[in-house]
Order: C-alpha cells, then sequence, then structure tokens
C-alpha cells in the first residue's frame, strides 16, 4: 500500500492486441496534477482510460493506497471520475439530473438522491456555470455547455482521483480558465488528485505540478514542466517550430513560429 494520490507501475495497454502504451510508470502526490502530453496518437487517451479501469492493462495503478484493478466496478466509481475527450450525453435527460448520475456510486442499492446528493449537485453546476440551464434538456446546450456539464457531473461524484482528457477543447478563453481554476482549487483544499491531458502545452505548465511526454507509447520525458518542455525536446517530438521561455514563476511559455 501507498500514500501516495496516483501511483502508476508498469502500466502496459494493447488495443485489438496491438502495443499503444509501454511500461508507464510515474508516482503523484496527493493534490498532484500530472498532464499528459504528446503528439496525436502518442498514447495519451488509451493510458488514461486504462487508468480509469475502462481497458485492460498490465502493471498496477494504485489511487490514494488503493489498488484500483482489485475493486468493484462501484467501488472504483467512487474513487475515480473520468470525463472522455468526446462524451455522449442522454440528449433527453435535464442537466440537473444528469449531474445527480454523479451520485450514483455513493447512493445506496436502490436508493434515490438525498438532500445531501442534491445540494452537491447544485453546487456542482454553480461551479461550472451552469445553474440557469438546470433544467434544460441536454441536447439544447452548446458545444461548450455540454463539456461543462459533463464536467459538472464528474465533480458531482467527488472522487480522490479526476480524469479528463482535454477537458477544455469545447471552451472559450474564460471558461478555460475558470474550469481549470476550478479543478486547481479542488485539488488544493480537498484529497483530488488530477490527471488531464492538454495539447496546449503552455497551458499544461501552467496548471500542472508534473507532466508525462508519451511519444509512441513511450514515456520520453517526464518531470517539473521547466525540465520536460524545452524547444529541443518539442522540436524533436512534435516536429514544431517553437520558442520557450519561462514565466516570471519559471514556468515555461510555448510560442509557435511561422515556417519561412
Ligand atoms: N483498436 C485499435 N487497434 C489498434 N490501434 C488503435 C486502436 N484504437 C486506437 N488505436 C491507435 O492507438 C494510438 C493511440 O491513440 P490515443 O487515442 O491513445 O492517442 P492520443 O495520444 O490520445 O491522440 P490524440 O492527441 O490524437 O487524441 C493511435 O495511433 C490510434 O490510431
Amino acid at each position: 500500500m501507498s500514500a501516495d494520490g496516483l501511483v502508476l507501475s508498469g502500466v502496459d495497454v494493447a488495443l485489438d492486441r496491438t502495443p499503444i502504451v509501454h511500461a508507464v510508470s510515474c508516482s503523484l502526490a496527493p493534490g498532484g496534477w500530472l498532464a499528459l502530453i504528446g503528439p496525436n496518437g502518442a498514447g495519451k487517451s488509451t493510458l488514461l482510460r486504462a487508468v480509469a479501469g475502462l481497458l485492460p492493462h498490465r502493471g498496477t495503478v494504485h489511487v490514494h493506497g488503493t489498488d484500483v484493478g482489485r475493486l468493484p466496478t462501484r467501488d472504483r466509481a467512487r474513487l475515480i471520475a473520468y470525463v472522455p475527450q468526446t462524451p455522449v450525453l442522454p440528449p433527453d435527460m435535464t442537466v440537473r439530473d444528469y449531474v445527480l448520475l454523479g451520485r450514483t456510486p455513493h447512493l445506496g442499492y436502490l436508493a434515490t438522491p438525498g438532500e445531501r446528493d442534491r445540494a452537491t449537485a447544485a453546487r456542482t453546476l454553480a461551479d461550472l456555470d451552469l445553474a440557469h440551464y438546470a433544467d434544460r434538456r441536454l441536447a439544447a446546450l452548446s458545444g461548450g455547455e455540454r463539456q461543462r456539464a459533463a464536467l459538472a457531473r464528474a465533480l458531482a461524484q467527488e472522487p480522490r482521483l479526476l480524469l479528463l482528457d482535454e477537458p477544455t477543447s469545447a471552451l472559450d478563453l474564460g471558461h478555460q480558465q475558470h474550469v481549470l481554476d476550478l479543478v486547481d482549487t479542488l485539488r488544493r483544499t480537498q484529497p483530488l488528485t488530477v490527471v488531464t491531458t492538454l495539447h496546449d502545452l503552455t497551458t499544461a505548465a501552467q496548471y500542472a505540478d508534473h507532466l508525462l511526454l508519451l511519444h509512441q507509447g513511450r514515456t520520453e520525458a517526464a518531470g517539473p514542466p521547466a525540465d520536460v518542455i524545452t524547444q529541443a525536446l518539442i522540436a524533436r517530438v512534435y516536429q514544431a517550430r517553437v520558442t520557450v521561455t519561462p514565466d516570471p514563476d519559471g514556468r515555461p511559455v510555448v510560442t509557435p513560429l511561422r515556417g519561412r
């Protein structure tokens, strides 16, 4: 057993017998934020789904000291919330009822949501700026509103580990900052550990305290943002022209350069 927030040991994942993720290991303190970065097809979503318990894999995943591979689905759902890159939402359900579904792992068998469950759902709706859409059908939301509804449901789950696949891909700049700041506050004030995939390297470096750069399913680099995001490494792994400069806190800012 371990007191760490998240420990991956030798995680291998294959899809249809094709090896996709190879021997990924890493360890994150409780309240830590890990960003999985890497080019298209590197294996980020596959690794995230394996950690969520949705794909068979070799190796072990411990969350706050518990080996999640040994947990029944319901217990795992109390511990881990996962939001995929493109969540499929039931179109006719109201936003409120959908967010309340996040409470399901905490309810007794055949029990209906109680006052505390409703209060938690109402709070997460407000946190995600969705309170005024609570009675709307999910089909009547915009893309960004739908992405926030999926996140609200995950937060209503009150997990110990929050797994988010490109959580801000549909959000405008203000909502991106609002959502990432909210997750940042939660992980600093609750026993919540966070793993996100993020394509925007500057954003990843701003929020995460640990980056894991995947390339062709293998760990190319891992560590604090300033150690992982270097001009030479980004040029090699992404085939991209960039400059990397530190912000006032020493976190790397990546600026893409036009081809000449
Ligand atoms: N069933 C499958 N069999 C074999 N390979 C697959 C299968 N499904 C997906 N892949 C491949 O696995 C690789 C990893 O995919 P994954 O979605 O994990 O990448 P990613 O890093 O999240 O990419 P992106 O940044 O584009 O979202 C890709 O090359 C993809 O084509």
